[in-house]
């Protein structure tokens, strides 16, 4: 596989949205929060290592990871985030990769909520940004979680503002109309790849 689109957006911009609609077209999608799962399943090194720094707290009673404990541990320290970035980013870069070379057809999306944030552009061949106002990331992630707007504010205050993803995208959904004005875009784009990663 050679042809990567990177896809990104806020929290409750419409990546997952738009990703199903790639996946209707018959596009692998590989999505880094599943990936990022993946790597501290029970029984790997990071689990361990995470268990080891932060106690056994951060594990649950089946031996998973426990996500609320570690981000709670994470989000509000900055040094215990950058540490667990370092032994996550590489492991979750490297199972990426892997997965971007076992993916069939002529393209795939390559979903990162934080693409731009963790410097990932460089594994992809185009940026995709779902776009939408903020205001409305806000209303929409609230309604789907039924979380604190606090929350949600602060999460959006830790990654990258609605212009610095503007800025580095090739190409640009707009989500900010109803949900059916998401396929047409989608296909449009899908033809658009379908060229650009044609073998020439
Ligand atoms: C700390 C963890 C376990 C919390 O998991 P949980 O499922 O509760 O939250 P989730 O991952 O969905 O994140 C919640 C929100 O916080 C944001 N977020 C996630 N990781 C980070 C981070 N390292 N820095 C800033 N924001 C983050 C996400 O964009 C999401 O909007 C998880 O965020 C994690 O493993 N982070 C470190 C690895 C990482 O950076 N993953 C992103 C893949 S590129
Ligand atoms: N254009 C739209 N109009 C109304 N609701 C929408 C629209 N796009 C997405 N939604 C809804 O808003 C919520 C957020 O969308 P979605 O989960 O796709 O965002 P996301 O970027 O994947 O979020 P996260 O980063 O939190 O995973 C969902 O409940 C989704 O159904």
């Amino acid at each position: 596989m050679s042809f990567v689109v990177g896809l990104t957006g806020g929290i409750g911009s419409g990546k997952s949205a738009a990703t199903r609609e790639f996946e209707k077209l018959g596009i692998t999608v590989i999505d880094a929060d599943v990936v990022a799962r993946q790597v501290v399943e029970p029984g790997t090194a990071a689990l361990a290592r995470i268990a080891e720094y932060f106690g056994d707290a951060m594990l649950n009673t089946h031996g998973e990871l426990n996500r609320t404990a570690l981000r709670k541990a994470v989000f509000d320290n900055e040094q215990h985030k950058n540490w667990l970035n370092a032994l996550l980013h590489p492991a979750i870069r490297r199972l990426m990769q892997q997965q971007i070379e076992q993916a069939p057809g002529p393209y795939c999306i390559l979903a990162v909520p934080l693409l731009i944030e963790n410097n990932l552009t460089g594994m992809c061949q185009r940026v995709l940004v779902i776009d939408c106002p903020e205001s409305l990331q806000l209303a929409r992630a609230v309604k789907r979680d039924g979380s604190d707007e606090q929350v949600i504010k602060n999460i959006m205050k830790s990654q990258a503002s609605r212009e610095q993803r503007r800025e580095a995208a090739d190409d640009i959904i707009d989500n900010s109309g109803e949900i059916d004005a998401l396929a047409p875009q989608v296909t449009r784009l899908h033809q658009q790849y379908l060229s650009l990663s044609a073998p020439s």
